[in-house]
């Protein structure tokens, strides 16, 4: 694996948890691996697990980390190709990926999507211009259009609490204040399809997620008919994907309760709003697994990151 941008970069998801669940039991094991390694954690938008956890998932495998806030503290990155350089960037993609490259042995980027231009998001040009000018391999820490850190966190987290051979799992969307981007729920999508599981994916019409990842995912758009016989409800917010960027429903029936969620495990990646996305109660329980997802993190990224230190 040269870059880790997307959960197709898996090739086979089960021996992929496996290993996590192994390096868990022994997070420091490796330690040698990354010594005199330098990882770079380039943040275009805010973040608390990411930031933290691949970081930690670094210096679990002996690599020095260094992060930067790009948005504000760099200068600011022109991305077009022959672009005349007189507005507001500073320096193009083409310097800082090399630079950056050379004083870092692996780069992880977070470049959230616009929300107002699908066509540029889809591009990932963002993400797609690191992988194009540095050197060294790329971490996707989450771009316009996937999570692939935060989908691989849940197919462990998932495989660890399972109680059955083939779980039932549901995606719902919940509301939301804010128009949030669809990169979470893609990668979750992905990475249920290739675990064994039954999945379905519930939301309210219009919110349909692009096609092309669906695929022959199940969508229903009746929450309770989705979640008869859940183990696991995954929930997150996304805006509209066909009316690109909006906001259709902040249809507050749609939040995840208690008696909804039944037997079910809840699960969502965090940051979420309490009682907007879901209720306290919910949270505050033990069917509540957001925390454990949390921590898992960390072996996801550690994985990742011992798959590229040892093809480097
Ligand atoms: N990295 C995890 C989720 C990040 C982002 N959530 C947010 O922006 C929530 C912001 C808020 O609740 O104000 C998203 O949905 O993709
Ligand atoms: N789940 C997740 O990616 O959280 P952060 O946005 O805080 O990194």
């Amino acid at each position: 694996m040269k870059n880790y941008t997307s959960i197709h970069d898996i090739d086979d998801i089960n021996s992929w948890i496996a290993e996590a669940k192994t390096l868990k039991q022994d997070p420091l094991k490796h330690i040698a691996l990354g010594k005199d390694k330098t990882m770079g954690l380039l943040f275009f938008n805010s973040s608390l697990r990411t930031r933290l956890s691949t970081q930690k998932a670094a210096l679990n495998l002996g690599m020095n980390p260094i992060v930067m806030n790009v948005s504000g503290d760099a200068w600011g990155i022109e991305f077009g190709d022959g672009t005349v350089m007189n507005g507001n960037t500073a320096e193009h993609i083409k310097e800082a990926a090399a630079v950056v490259s050379q004083y870092c042995d692996i780069i992880a980027v977070r470049a959230f999507p616009t929300l107002t231009d699908k066509v540029k998001d889809e591009s990932e040009q963002v993400l797609k211009s690191f992988v194009k000018y540095a050197s060294v391999p790329i971490v996707n820490m989450e771009s316009a259009t996937g999570h692939p850190l935060q989908g691989l966190t849940d197919a462990l987290t998932i495989s660890e609490h399972a109680k059955v051979a083939k779980p039932k799992v549901v995606l719902s969307w919940a509301p939301h204040v804010k128009t949030l981007p669809h990169a979470v729920a893609n990668s979750f999508i992905q990475a249920m399809q290739k675990m064994d599981v039954e999945f379905v994916i519930t939301h309210p019409e219009g919110y349909d997620l692009n096609p092309e990842i669906i695929g022959d995912t199940p969508v229903i758009y009746n929450q309770e008919e989705a979640f008869a016989n859940a183990d696991f409800v995954y929930t997150k917010n996304w805006c509209s994907y066909s009316d690109y960027g909006k906001i259709l429903s902040e249809d507050s029936n749609w939040m995840i309760t208690k008696e909804k969620l039944g037997n079910a495990k809840f699960m969502h990646c965090l940051p979420v709003r309490r009682n907007v996305v879901v209720e306290d109660a919910v949270l505050d329980s033990d069917s509540s697994l957001v925390i454990q997802q949390a921590n898992n993190r960390t072996y996801a990224a550690q994985l990742v990151l011992k798959k590229l230190l040892e093809n480097l």
